[in-house]
């Protein structure tokens, strides 16, 4: 289970304790997330699931400091995000955390490596090549560094937004919908690279999805329904994840 925060109190990668978030509309605030609380093991793969305007981007964003809760606490390893001013959390989100977006947000006027390397040049830190090679080599991309992300299929440009969000060694990679803009097949490769990054690499990996097949992939489900954490499943099949959304919020 996911949903007690202190049963990894040693080898969390993230944890959320208590936290909430509302939106302003108007002259009413709408509740995004109430009284979220989980852990995230180090070293495993995270699908975060629930109805549209269940709280799921809200989550990711607070999780991964791009935006804060209201109440509550943020912790990435043993760093406090939610406590940390604005220039901190940015320097802190450079070095620590990796972003996969459905849209890739690759820059069309720079090759692939110098995409993968991004992040490192904004950090102001030196690119270990042998380090980059291997990036390359793991996500499927060995020998296409010097291409432009025009020069690739949408499964390789998200293959290459993958390669930049490792380059850093972040503590945690977070990715929104990462397969939404790709067929079913190329879905499940990229799937297979982000279950690939944790087994390894050892890498920590939460995914917001709305596909129980990619959900599958991952060692843990997270359910939320109306702001709130709903329980969750351990390395489930895709049929259990949709059962297990059909009745959503009913218990
Ligand atoms: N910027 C905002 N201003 C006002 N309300 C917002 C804002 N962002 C989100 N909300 C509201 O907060 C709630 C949670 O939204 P959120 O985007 O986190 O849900 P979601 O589960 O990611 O939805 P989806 O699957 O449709 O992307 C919804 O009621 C939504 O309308």
């Amino acid at each position: 289970m996911y949903s007690n925060a202190a049963e990894f109190p040693g080898s969390a990668a993230l944890q959320l304790q208590g936290i909430s978030k509302s939106y302003r509309s108007g002259s009413t605030a709408v509740p995004a997330l109430r009284d979220v609380s989980l852990a995230v093991p180090a070293g495993t793969f995270t699908a975060v699931m629930g109805p549209s305007g269940s709280g799921k981007s809200t989550l990711l964003q607070c999780a991964a400091g791009l935006d804060s809760p209201d109440s509550g606490k943020v912790l990435l390893g043993n760093t406090e995000i939610s406590r940390l001013r604005s220039s901190a959390l940015t320097r802190f989100r450079r070095d620590h955390v990796g972003f996969v977006f459905q849209s890739y947000n690759l820059l069309p006027q720079l090759t692939v490596a110098a995409n993968t390397t991004l992040p490192l040049l904004l950090a102001g830190r030196e690119t270990d090549h042998e380090w980059l090679d291997y990036v390359l080599e793991a996500v499927g991309l060995a020998g296409l560094g010097e291409r432009k992300p025009q020069e690739l299929s949408g499964g390789q440009q998200q293959r290459a937004a993958i390669a930049r969000a490792l380059i850093t060694r972040p503590d945690v990679v977070f990715a929104d919908e990462p397969t939404g803009a790709l067929d079913s097949g190329t879905a499940r490769q990229v799937l297979d690279l982000l279950r690939h990054t944790v087994s390894a690499l050892n890498q920590t990996v939460v995914m917001v999805t709305h596909d129980p097949i990619a959900a599958s992939h991952a060692d843990s489900v997270i359910f939320l329904a109306d702001g709130q954490l709903d329980g969750s499943l351990g390395n489930a099949s895709s049929r259990d994840v949709a059962d297990r959304m059909a009745y959503l919020g009913e218990r």
